[in-house]
Order: C-alpha cells, then structure tokens, then sequence
C-alpha cells in the first residue's frame, strides 16, 4: 500500500451535484457562469438540493420554509452572549452551530424528510447566528430576520441592523451563488466522512466549519485581507511580494489543488471587486491585488483562487474582515447539506487505509526502565 499525500487525484465518492471537468464548474451541469450572471443565491439552494431549478412556486414554497426558520433558539443566542471577547469567528460559528442541534428535536430523526428539512433550518439559521455573533461582541442586541428578503439582504440587514443597499445585496447575492458548492472540497469530504457513520446532520455541519476554518481552505479569504492591510499600499505591493516569495512564502488566494489553469470564479469576483473600488470611489485595494497577480502569476504561473478577489468585494461592501469565512460557510452550507443528503441516500461507512511507516516490532519497555 502506498499512500497518495492529501488524496491528490483520487476520486472518493460519485455524486451528481457539482462537477470540474476541464476547468469547467458546473451545478448539476449549468455552468458557473450562466448561474453567477443570472441565479439568485435561493435558485441556487435549490438546485443544489432537488438538482433542478425552482419553478417559480417551488422558489416562493423554499423562501416560505427559509423564513419560517430564520430564527434562532433563545438558548443559542444567550450561550453566543457566554463567548470570551474576541472569540474566533469560525469557532463561534462551529460551537453555534454544534448547540443548535441540542434544541432541535429531530435532529437524530434520520428519514429524508426530516433531514431535508434539517437541511433548510441550517441554511436558514446560519447567517442569522454570523450576524448575532458580530452584533453581540459589539455590545448590540442581535436584530431579528426579517421575512419576504433574499438571504444577501438579511443578513447585511441583521449585520448592521439597517435596509441595505441594493448594490451591496447584487455583489452578496452573487458572491453566495460562486462559493455554494465545489465537488470534494475538504469542508464537503469532512461532512461526508462525518455522516457517512450515519451520524446526524448538524455533526456534519459542525465538522464541515472545523475544516473551512483553516487558511489553506476557506480562511484564505482572510488570510488575504491580512497580506493586503500588511502590504498596505498600491507602492509598497512590488518588494513585499518580491520578498514572500524569494523566502517561498506562500501567498493567499492563489493556487488549487483542482484548477491549474485559472479558478473560473475568480473572474467574476474580480470584475464585483473592481465595480465595487470604482463606486466606493476608491481603487487601492482593487488596484493591489490586480498588481499581485500580475507579480505572482507572471513569476510563479499560480492563479488567483475564489478566495483573492473576495477579500477587496467584502472589505468594500464594510463587512469586517473575520466574518469572511463565515460568510464562505453561509454559502457553502447549501453544498455541505446537499452533498450530506446524498451521501445518506446511498450511504456505505467512509474509512480509508494508511500505509505505515512507523517502528515494527517495537517492544513494550516497563515505566522505571525508560
Ligand atoms: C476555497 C478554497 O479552498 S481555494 C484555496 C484557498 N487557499 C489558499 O488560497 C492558500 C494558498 N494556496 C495554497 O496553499 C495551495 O495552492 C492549495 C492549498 C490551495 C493547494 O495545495 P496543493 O494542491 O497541495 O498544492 P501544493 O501546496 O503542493 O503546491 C504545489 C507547489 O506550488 C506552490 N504553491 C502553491 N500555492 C502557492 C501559493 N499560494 N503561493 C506560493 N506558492 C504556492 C507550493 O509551494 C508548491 O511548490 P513546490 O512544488 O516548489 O513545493
Ligand atoms: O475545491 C477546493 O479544493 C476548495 C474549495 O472549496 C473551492 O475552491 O471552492
């Protein structure tokens, strides 16, 4: 047996949800840019979910159940309210999530339809708990969703307690539409791995965050924000590039282990990027990050992943920089679930081997002789 280090080129389960073929992303075979230009996020969910596009009574019917379930336990709001100051975004996310499953009580109810309707409180209740988490930390009292609004619009409404603007609820809407589902991601093979021992849907969940977490994953998109403040300026961008990559820094956002050629979301996050810097009236975080990958492309060949250009989107659309990856999990989790339901839908446990390379042989040696 030998090992093939981080599964690279191995196909682990079959699924008919998104596929990458040649570089090509698809939702159950729509291409990524038909949906990023013309989907809302909503159509999206259920795409995802059902594999076919709503008509306009099964849309009004999903937004009807998205409503009704927007809210969120009392108890789950007071424990947010126990989180230590300056808590971690993602583990607040992934310990809200994990409590939530305690006041659902069908949560080990594992018939499809009660799952199905599991998955729809998760997407419901997500953004509802990113948005009471940063309100509470602020010292403000969470703001209730509101009903008959897209997902993009409450949650920058409950976020800042304000109507947004409606180009900010455009840019949001389609930045959910390009981070909802991507084949078998880590965050998406966790989920599978967690529900495939036929455990409950919010374990999938909560594993699926614990994994999106980390900056090689979802957390680059903050890990980008942090190079762009660090680099601070459009004058600056030149020598502190040249400089992480002669010390063989790795530099966020760019490269995957899928796309070789180019991320085919990343154009439609850097055109909102750049559409976003002109109406702000300000360029310099757009103007950055066009001269990085023009640096790191030109002398690396690595291509700007969904993760770079979402940065300069969220900082301009004045979502503070830890809630990015929250709001990667606000989309993904459309995915997540979809992806747990077909799992349960033909499930066989998912346990891999290892190729040992430790000491053989090895006896045990009593304590007072070590
Ligand atoms: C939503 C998402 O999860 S998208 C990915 C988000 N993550 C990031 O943006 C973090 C930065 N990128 C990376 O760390 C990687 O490109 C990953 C994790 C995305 C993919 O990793 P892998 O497929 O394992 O590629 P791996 O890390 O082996 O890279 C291959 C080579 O390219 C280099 N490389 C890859 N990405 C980068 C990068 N961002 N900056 C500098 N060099 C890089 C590696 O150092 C390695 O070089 P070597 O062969 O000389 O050692
Ligand atoms: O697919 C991956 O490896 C990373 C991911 O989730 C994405 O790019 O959306």
């Amino acid at each position: 047996m030998t090992a093939t280090k981080g599964l690279e080129g191995i196909v682990a389960a079959s699924s008919s949800i998104s596929s990458i073929i040649d570089g090509v992303l698809t939702y159950r075979g729509i291409n990524i840019d038909d949906l990023a230009q013309n989907a809302s996020f909503e159509e999206v969910i259920y795409l995802l979910w059902y594999g076919k596009l709503p008509n306009r009574q099964e849309l009004a019917g999903l937004k009807a159940k998205l409503d009704e379930y927007a809210s969120i336990p009392n108890e789950v709001i007071e424990q947010i309210k126990t989180f230590p100051k300056g808590a971690n975004s993602m583990a607040a996310l992934r310990t809200a999530i994990s409590s939530l499953g305690l006041y659902d009580e069908s949560a080990n109810d594992m018939s499809p339809e009660a799952n199905l309707q599991k998955a729809i409180k998760l997407q419901a209740k997500l953004p509802t708990i990113v948005a009471a988490f940063s309100r509470i930390r602020n010292g403000e009292e969470p703001v209730a969703p509101k009903k008959g609004v897209s997902i993009a619009y409450n949650f920058l409404y409950m976020l800042d307690g304000a109507e947004p603007a409606e180009v900010a609820v455009k840019a949001l809407d389609q930045a959910l539409v390009l981070h909802a589902d991507h084949e078998l991601n880590a965050s998406t093979f966790a989920a599978r791995v967690t529900v495939g021992t036929l455990s409950d849907i919010y374990s999938g969940v909560t594993s699926a965050i614990g994994a999106l977490k980390g900056p090689l994953h979802g957390g680059a998109n903050e890990a980008v924000m942090v190079m762009l403040e660090q680099i601070g300026s459009l004058a600056n961008v030149e020598s502190w590039i040249g400089e992480a990559l002669a010390t063989k820094q790795k530099i966020m956002g760019f490269g995957h282990r899928v796309y070789k050629n180019g991320d085919p979301r990343a154009k439609h996050l850097q055109k909102m990027s750049r559409e976003l810097g002109k109406l702000k009236g300000n360029m310099e975080l757009y103007d950055m990050s066009v001269k990085i990958e023009e640096i790191v492309t030109g002398q690396k060949g690595l291509k700007p992943n969904v993760d770079f250009y979402s940065a300069s989107v969220y900082t301009n659309l004045g979502i503070p920089r830890d809630l990015f990856t929250p709001i990667f999990a606000i989309s993904r989790v459309s995915g997540w679930t979809a992806h747990i339901l077909e799992q349960y839908q033909d499930n066989r446990l998912i346990r891999p081997r290892a190729d040992y390379v430790g000491p053989v042989n090895a006896k045990y040696v009593p304590i007072d002789e070590r």
